[in-house]
């Protein structure tokens, strides 16, 4: 297994406020990693950690064997692409332009897109089903669609690390599967994809490694059948479940009977 992205002790704090405390991990090629935990756990941190666009308190991480912080921005774009939680955008960039924009780290300034870029954007936006809104402006897409064009993005970015905060977390039941098929998809490929995910049994059905995350720590990790246990539900989510394996391997859960316990547990 090829280790891409790690990290070690890390650490981060909002002013006095620990919000990631002593955290180590690596992410392998191939590897479609899910970050789950309760909201305010620090899945949205850790990522940007991850993407050197906050700097660690402490300890520290290695992208393709070389500590990140020795990497300029422009070079972490061409390793790493990011889907933000929040894709809203004041300018009236068209879907294109936005999509095209993954093609940046890759063009010197001033350099016009080539024909290999221009097929790369347009293959994005075919994968992601927004060839019939290429001259849309972003700001008069749903919130769904939106989604949908930074995902293009990041894939027309080429990059070989693709992390995502939350990336179906406004789209509809079949984008949700189409987007993380084509994550899969792009994992099968050698891609490593890490994302913050709120739905565990979509995680669980897509994902090869979960890793639960509460309180700013490293709660669990393993399959998803391994970390979506009955207790795992009950101690860092606060829910009362039932829990039975999914699919033939073993490997995802269906999670019924879901019960909130967050009072009965104070
Ligand atoms: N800019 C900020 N300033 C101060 N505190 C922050 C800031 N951003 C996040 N936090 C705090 O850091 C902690 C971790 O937040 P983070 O967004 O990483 O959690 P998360 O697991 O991604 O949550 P969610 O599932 O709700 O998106 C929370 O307690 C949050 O209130």
């Amino acid at each position: 297994m090829t280790t891409q992205l790690a990290c070690s002790n890390l650490g981060f704090s909002y002013g006095k406020q620990p919000v990631i405390k002593n955290i180590s991990l690596s992410f392998n090629k191939g590897e479609f990693v899910g970050l789950i935990g309760p909201n305010g756990a620090g899945k949205s941190t850790l990522l940007n950690l991850l993407m050197g666009l906050i700097k660690p308190t402490s300890g520290e991480v290695e992208l393709a064997g070389q500590p990140l912080k020795q990497y300029k921005q422009r070079s972490i774009a061409r390793h790493i692409s990011l889907v933000p939680q929040d894709v809203s955008i004041n300018y009236a960039f068209s879907v294109r332009e936005i999509v095209a924009m993954g093609r940046n780290p890759h063009l010197g300034a001033f350099q016009p897109e080539a024909n290999r870029d221009r097929k790369l954007i347009h293959l994005a936006m075919e994968k992601t089903d927004l060839l019939r809104m290429a001259d849309r402006s972003v700001n008069q897409l749903s919130g769904g669609e939106r989604q949908r064009v930074f995902i293009a993005r990041a894939i027309a970015q080429e990059a070989p690390i693709l992390l995502m905060d939350e990336p179906t977390a406004s789209l509809d039941l079949c984008h949700q599967l189409e987007v993380l098929s084509l994550i899969k998809t792009l994992t099968k490929d050698g891609h490593l994809a890490v994302s913050a995910i709120h739905d565990v049994e979509l995680a669980s059905r897509f994902c090869d490694r979960l890793i639960l995350i509460n309180d700013g720590k490293v709660a669990a990790q393993g399959t998803p059948i391994d970390v979506l246990t009955k207790e795992n539900l009950y101690r860092h989510f606060s829910i009362e479940a039932d829990v039975e394996p999914y699919d033939q391997e073993g490997q995802s859960v269906r999670v019924t009977a879901i019960r909130s316990c967050g009072n009965d547990k104070k």
